[in-house]
């Protein structure tokens, strides 16, 4: 009774005890459990003692993340070698003191530049990606994507992180690719991570514990190699993020800490949202949505002149209508990071709750939204569990001021990359890179399901895909392909299986 959130609706236990919220995460099924509640329960619910979730309103986004509540103890464990980093710092003057380091290295500006290397490397790789494809394509074999894409991500965060000639070549060595799944192992660990610390080793067992010195061996290795091979730039041109952060005073361990938290928050998370994006393209009822991207590449830029050319116009890809419309809906979708993104109340602070009822919230509150819920809005979102590209351009008869303000209105309720201050470090860099390997990858193939990897589900005549469930309950027998691309109930999601297999042909090829 004496619970200062007593008014915020929620089941009693919430209200008095943490474990219902502990072990939801254990079990991985804490982001359904909080998106039920707010079915349930409505935009504001008590999802433990000292703790509730919002949704539902752009003004909590906008009080919460752009006037920057600071971020909770949850971010804390994400340091890296005994140091904090840009990610894991929770005052808002540290942060900023870190912000100020990295900020114009990431900006769109600078990533587009001519005058810096990263536009040169991005296309390096991208004719490395297509390369692949091609090599699986001969075979006519699949290609497990959600591999082949964290290979792209890595040499590319790798190659910014620490100049081209020091980055990793997983593109084009595939037997180097063991280091992704130490990764993945390290990545399960989330909820001992961030919750329980203390019981990490204890929880990791012998596999994990070494996946996570093989990774620590790994990155002291090539930043070591780095640190003795400074990349000779022209002057005009940006240094890499390591010697960025040299400059400003971070030396050794403390600058490393940015680097494996980026390797960490840039791989994973960009590797994700390619595998989920190819996936839908390929799925049956897709199939008319990977017709109009070609089509709409093709009218861009032509037919390729040979097998190995690559389109390196950044500034066109950046701007195609129905692959902006494809990336947006995906990271609705299929958001890398579904789960809550928890801040702490520093102020007076009120919410509404169900029926009207303001409520104050005391200080130290944790309060969050989980990007899982605010992008399956059904007022803004119709629809809101199924993939549908369209609704990010405008419908046939829609006058101009009406699309504006339904896509001010749908952009406000997305949260992708984050909100406000902390938003993404790299969300740039991910874009442009993301665009460039969809647009290059379909201007050469189309793809289709691996039917060796699956029992494929639905039909090309059929309408709307079904849409993809989110949680080890929604895996079925784990034989469909919807069944075996569930998204884990995680703060950074990925397919339940670890794999998306998916078969490439030239066009003009017949498919099998
Ligand atoms: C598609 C790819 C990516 C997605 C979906 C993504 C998503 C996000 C999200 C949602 C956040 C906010 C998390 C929170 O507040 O709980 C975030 C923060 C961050 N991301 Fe990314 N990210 C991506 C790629 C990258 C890359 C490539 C890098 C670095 C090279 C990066 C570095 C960071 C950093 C440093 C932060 C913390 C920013 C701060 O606190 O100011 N991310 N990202």
């Amino acid at each position: 009774m004496l619970s200062p959130l007593r008014h915020i609706p929620g089941p009693y236990l919430n209200r008095v005890s943490v474990l219902r919220a502990l072990h939801g995460q254990r079990a991985r099924s804490w982001i359904s459990s909080v998106h039920q509640l707010h079915l349930q329960y409505g935009n504001v619910v008590v999802v433990a003692p000292n703790e509730i979730s919002v949704n539902g309103d752009p003004k909590y986004l906008h009080d919460i993340y752009v006037k920057n509540f600071p971020k909770s103890q949850f971010y804390g464990q994400f340091g890296n070698h005994g140091h904090p980093n840009m990610f894991s710092s929770l005052a808002n003057d540290v942060h900023l003191r870190y912000k100020r380091v990295l900020t114009a290295l990431y900006s769109k500006l600078a990533i587009f530049s001519p005058k810096n290397t990263t536009r040169a490397n991005l296309v390096e790789k991208i004719g490395q990606l297509v390369q692949a494809v091609d090599d699986s394509s001969r075979t006519n074999l699949g290609i497990d994507v959600y591999s082949l894409f964290a290979s792209l991500a890595m040499d590319v965060v790798l190659a910014f992180e620490l100049g081209a000639s020091n980055g990793t070549d997983l593109l084009l060595r595939p037997d180097k690719r063991h280091i992704i799944i130490s990764h993945r192992q390290v990545a399960l660990m989330g909820f001992w991570t961030t919750l329980m610390p203390r019981l990490w080793n204890w929880a990791a067992g012998t596999t994990i514990l070494q996946a996570a010195q093989k990774i620590e061996a790994w990155q002291l290795s090539i930043y070591s190699h780095a640190e003795n091979n400074v990349p000779a730039v022209p002057a005009t041109a940006n240094v890499s993020t390591l010697e960025a952060l040299k400059k400003h005073g971070y030396k050794e361990r403390a600058a490393y800490s940015f680097l494996s938290d980026n390797i960490f928050a840039g791989h994973e998370t960009t590797a994700i949202q390619l595998t989920y994006l190819t996936y839908e393209l390929s799925r049956p009822a897709n199939l008319a949505k990977q017709q109009r991207l070609v089509d709409g590449l093709r009218e861009a830029f032509g037919v390729p002149g040979s097998s190995d050319a690559v389109i390196d116009d950044l500034e066109r890809v950046d701007t195609l209508p129905y692959l902006n419309a494809l990336l947006d809906e995906n990271s609705r979708v299929h958001t890398s990071i579904p789960g809550a993104e928890p801040r702490v109340v520093d102020r007076p602070y009120l919410v509404t709750v169900r029926g009207g009822r303001t409520v104050a919230l005391p200080r130290g509150t944790t309060i969050s939204c989980q990007p899982y819920s605010v992008h399956r809005q059904r007022e803004v979102f119709p629809d809101a569990y199924l993939f549908i590209p369209e609704r990010w351009l405008a419908y046939e008869g829609e006058p101009e001021d009406e699309f504006r303000a339904r896509i001010k209105r749908q952009t406000k309720f997305m949260m992708p990359f984050g909100k406000g201050v902390r938003m993404c470090l790299g969300m740039n860099l991910a874009l442009i890179e993301m665009k460039l390997a969809v647009a290059n990858l379909y201007w050469h193939y189309q793809s289709r399901l691996c039917s060796d990897w699956c029992e494929i589900s639905g039909r090309a005549s059929e309408g709307p895909a079904n849409p993809i469930g989110m949680g080890e309950s929604s895996q079925g027998r784990n034989t469909t392909d919807e069944e075996k691309m569930v998204m884990v109930d995680t703060y950074t999601t990925r397919p339940l299986n670890d794999e998306c297999w998916l078969e490439w042909y030239r066009h003009g090829e017949v498919v099998q």
